[in-house]
């Protein structure tokens, strides 16, 4: 096997590198990453978006034993820094694989959504059944891996997915969100995504 090849596989994110419940970084508010990102940010943030890609990947995720994810913060691999990335096809067909710095939500409806299965976390090795209710549409300010500034507008499946890792970087878990006194119940006039 070649160098760079050995060298990537050195250097892989695994599941022995996800903190769990009760690590501290999971409860912080993360920092801006300084633009434009070091060497080091730039390489981790391009690793989390490896590791989600591999995740996906059935020949990688059983030879790693890697749980499969949709997203991944940087408070997940105990970095308390304000990067994540994503890797999914929403309903329409349409891609979203990129590392995100300092992702903001910069407007939201009132309207609310949610997953009807809920929602899991690489952090939180558990199931925990409930409703998460998201805001149903957002729009997302950030920098690209590339270090392009974009101003993403999501609904639907993808709105979720970067409520729960922006919720990350926050130091919120998405069973924050859930109704103790009745989880399965979704809020007045949410709608289901499906
Ligand atoms: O923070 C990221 N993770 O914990 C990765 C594992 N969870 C998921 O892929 C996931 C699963 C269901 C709903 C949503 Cl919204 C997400 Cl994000
Ligand atoms: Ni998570």
């Amino acid at each position: 096997m070649e160098f760079a090849q050995l060298e990537r596989m050195s250097l892989m994110i695994t599941m022995d590198d996800i903190v769990r419940e009760g690590h501290e970084t999971l409860r912080q508010r993360t920092e801006n990453v300084t633009l434009p990102p070091s060497d080091e940010d730039q390489y981790t943030l391009k690793e989390m978006l490896q590791f989600i890609k591999n995740s996906q990947d059935e020949e990688l995720a059983e030879q790693y034993d890697l749980r499969p994810g949709v997203g991944l913060a940087a408070p997940q691999i105990g970095l308390s820094k304000r990067m994540m990335a994503v890797h999914f096809t929403d309903a329409n067909g349409r891609e979203y694989s990129n590392g995100y710095y300092n992702p903001r939500i910069v407007s939201h409806s009132v309207e609310q959504a949610y997953l009807p299965g809920g929602e899991g976390c690489l952090s939180v090795d558990r199931d925990v059944p409930g409703i998460v209710p998201r805001h149903a549409r957002i729009t997302v300010k950030a920098t690209t891996l590339d270090g392009e500034d974009v101003k993403i507008r999501l609904k639907g499946y993808a709105a979720c997915v970067f409520q729960h890792e922006i919720d990350h970087l926050n130091g919120v878990m998405f069973y924050d969100h859930i109704n103790q006194d009745d989880p399965m119940t979704p809020p007045e006039g949410a709608v289901s995504v499906d």
